[in-house]
């Protein structure tokens, strides 16, 4: 693939606030149209990385191209002008959207901010037509975001990040602080909405289940930094790092047949601080399988299937450890 076929392009992307590591040396590439989920726990500099392809944060080192150009050292306005647009959608629509503003300036405001002239009119039937695309009726364009639920504030937003066609739609943890009730639906609609209008989206999540179905690609972050890449497919049916498999098994299954016969890999709540993570490997002081090597050598990145994984334990004919075999863990039946 050439670069212009890329709808994004990160090249060793490094984030550093202070001595906070939160973003160390992150390389991936999302097709035109495809979706890769980005996944890890909290903490793990997931939204870091979304914040720095918007340019909401500068990064401190490495490239991001969107569909084949720098627009590492742009400002944010000259981004915005950039021809090859990019969006975001944020976790808490209450925070991202302004109170003071109705619905249909919000919804508008990327059409101003963009520069070009157009009519009153010509605004107001996009943002008809935008409210109408994810489910809204044209008439919420002069209610106030207050006077609206959850699950419809967080359709404002996907309607604002939409209205000016971007290529590219991060949309991180977009249903994250929604009711249990209707984080579905929305996450339906972006599904829909991709599939019908075929932008590309880095879709960052915590919950490797809810990417079942939406995600081409998955991307796993730990402290900072990617330990495997894969297809969607691959990732389910064969992860390669021990993190990954110990995510999996943590994701709740629909089946309860399948629920009840896995085996679940408790990692504990002590994620090391990105300000003094491990040596070597990142992982092993969670990782069941570490052995002497893991605390001396960083894992080189190993192709493994369609993907990568970085972890000692891999091979590139496809040889990988299994976390649930480990007798050093404590392995739940
Ligand atoms: N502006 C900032 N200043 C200092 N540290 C920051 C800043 N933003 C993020 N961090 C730190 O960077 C690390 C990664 O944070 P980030 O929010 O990117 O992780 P995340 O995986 O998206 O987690 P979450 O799902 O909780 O947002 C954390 O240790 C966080 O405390």
């Amino acid at each position: 693939m050439t670069s212009q076929e890329y709808a994004l392009e990160l090249s060793d992307l490094v984030m550093h606030f202070g001595a906070v590591r939160a973003v160390d040396g992150v390389s991936l590439a999302i097709p035109r149209g495809r979706v890769t989920a980005l996944v890890g726990e909290s903490g793990s500099g997931k939204s870091t990385v979304g914040r720095c392809v918007v340019r909401l944060v500068e990064p401190t080192a490495g490239t991001v191209r969107i569909a084949g150009a720098d627009v590492t050292h742009l400002s944010r306005r000259q981004l915005r002008r950039h021809r090859s647009d990019v969006s975001i959608v944020f976790q808490d629509p209450a925070g991202s959207l302004d109170p003071r503003m109705l619905v249909g300036d919000i919804v508008a405001e990327p059409l101003r901010l963009s520069g070009r002239r157009i009519s009153r009119r010509d605004r107001d039937a996009r943002v008809a037509t935008e409210l109408g695309r994810v489910g809204l009726r044209a008439e919420v364009a002069r209610r106030y975001p207050h006077e609206l639920s959850g699950g419809q504030r967080q359709r404002v937003s996907i309607a604002r990040a939409l209205i000016s066609e971007p290529m590219l739609l991060i949309a991180d943890e977009p249903t994250s602080a929604l009711d249990v009730s209707v984080q579905a639906s929305v996450l339906n609609l972006l599904a829909d909405l991709q599939r019908d209008i075929g932008f590309a989206c880095l879709f960052i999540t915590h919950d490797l289940s809810a990417v079942e179905y939406l995600a081409d690609d998955i991307a796993v972050m730990y402290l900072g930094q990617l330990v495997e890449k894969g297809s969607r497919e691959q990732i389910f049916a064969r992860p390669g790092h021990p993190y990954t498999q110990a995510l999996l098994s943590a994701a709740p299954v629909a089946d309860p047949e399948r629920q009840r016969q896995r085996q679940q890999v408790l990692l504990g709540d002590d994620l090391p601080t990105a300000l003094d993570p491990p040596s070597g490997c990142r992982f092993r002081t969670r990782c069941p399988l570490a052995f002497d090597r893991c605390a001396t050598e960083v894992p080189a990145q190993v192709e493994y299937g369609d993907g990568m994984a970085a972890c000692h334990l891999v091979q590139p004919d496809g040889t990988r450890p299994d976390v649930r075999a480990a007798d050093t863990n404590e392995v739940v039946s």
